[in-house]
C-alpha cells in the first residue's frame, strides 16, 4: 500500500513503509532490517532506514556510517547517504549523540517526542521503501512509532525470531501487539537458523530449528524463510561491509534475497 499522508509531509513520497520487530533483544533484528534494505537496493530500489532503536542504535555501524553527520534543511533533517549513488539513506539517534557510546537516558515522553520528530521531520525525498528498525519488545516506543506512521499506511511488520521456543514465545506477543494496533504482519523470519560449516558444509542447528516456521503456520501469517548463522555476516555487520555484494556465495544470501523478493511481490500487489 502506498504511503499517503493527508497533508503531504516528509513521508508523502515514500511508497512503502515496513517495520522490523522482534520479541527479544539480540535475535538479529537490526541485521535483518539492514540486509532487507541492502537486498531491496540490490533489486534496484531506493531505500531509507529509520533507526528508532533509541537505546541501542546499531545501524550506523552496520552501514559504516558512524562518522557521518546529519544536517538540517528547510524540510527538516537531511538523512545520511550511505553510498555515493544515494540509494541508501539513514536516520538514527546514533547521529545525534555526542559520542557513539553515549547512552540515551530519557523518560517516555521525551522518547516519544523524538520518535515523532524522526517520523515527521526527516526529508527523505522519494523512496521506494522505508525500513523502520524498532527496539526489541513491545513498549511505549512501539506504540508511538506505529501511531506516528499510521497516517502513512505502513505496509506492515516483519517479525524476527531465533528458532528456540523462548524467542518464539516472545514473537507471539509481537503478533498480539500487531493485531491490537492494527498493523498488518508481512511475515516471520527465523534468524540464526542453523550454522553451515564453511569447511564441510554440514549444517548444525545450534539454536534448534523450525520454531519460527511453526509459529507462522499456526498463526496463519507468511513464513519468509530461515537465515542461517554465517560468521561472514557477523563480521560484515561489525565492519560495515556490503555483505550481499561481497559474499554472494554465503548460505545466508539466498535466504535474504528471497525475503526481499517476497516483500517486492507484496508491495507490487498493494500498489
Ligand atoms: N544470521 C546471522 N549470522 C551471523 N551473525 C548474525 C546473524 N544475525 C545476527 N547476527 C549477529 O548477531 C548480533 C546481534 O544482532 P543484531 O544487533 O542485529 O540483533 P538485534 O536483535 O537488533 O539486537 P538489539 O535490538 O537487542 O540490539 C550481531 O553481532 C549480528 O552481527
Ligand atoms: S562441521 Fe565438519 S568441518 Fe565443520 S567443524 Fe564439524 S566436522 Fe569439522
Amino acid at each position: 500500500m502506498a504511503a499517503a499522508a493527508q497533508d503531504g509531509g516528509n513521508l508523502a513520497n515514500v511508497h512503502h513503509i515496513l517495520l522490523v520487530l522482534s520479541g527479544k533483544g539480540g535475535v538479529g533484528k537490526s541485521t535483518i532490517a539492514t540486509q532487507i534494505a541492502l537486498a531491496l537496493r540490490l533489486a534496484g530500489k531506493k531505500v531509507g532506514i529509520l533507526d528508532v532503536d533509541l537505546c541501542g542504535p546499531s545501524i550506523p555501524r552496520m552501514l559504516n556510517a558512524m562518522n557521518k553527520e546529519v544536517h538540517q534543511c528547510d524540510g527538516g533533517w537531511v538523512p545520511v547517504y550511505v553510498d555515493q549513488e544515494k540509494t541508501i539513506s539513514l536516520m538514527s539517534i546514533g547521529f545525534l549523540l555526542e559520542k557513539p557510546d553515549d547512552a540515551v537516558v530519557w523518560r517516555g515522553p521525551k522518547k516519544n517526542a523524538m520518535i515523532n520528530q524522526f517520523v515527521n521531520d526527516v526529508a527523505w525525498g522519494e523512496l521506494d521503501f522505508l525500513i523502520v528498525d524498532t527496539p526489541p519488545g513491545t513498549s511505549d516506543e512501539h506504540i508511538s512509532t506505529v501511531n506516528a506512521l499510521q497516517p502513512y499506511n505502513p505496509m506492515g511488520a516483519v517479525l524476527v525470531t531465533t528458532p528456540q521456543a523462548v524467542a518464539v514465545g516472545d514473537v507471539r506477543r509481537e503478533l498480539t501487539f500487531c493485531k491490537k494496533v492494527g498493523l498488518p504482519v508481512v511475515g516471520i523470519v527465523e534468524n540464526m537458523s542453523g550454522f553451515v560449516c564453511p569447511t564441510c558444509s554440514e549444517c548444525t542447528n545450534i539454536f534448534s530449528k523450525g520454531g519460527g516456521e511453526e509459529l507462522a503456520r499456526h498463526s496463519g501469517v507468511p513464513f519468509l524463510g530461515c537465515v542461517p548463522l554465517d560468521p561472514q555476516l557477523t563480521l560484515s555487520m561489525e565492519y560495515g561491509k556490503d555483505f550481499l555484494r561481497e559474499f554472494p556465495q554465503s548460505p545466508a544470501y539466498p535466504a535474504l534475497t528471497s525475503i526481499a523478493r517476497f516483500i517486492l511481490d507484496k508491495a507490487s500487489e498493494s500498489s
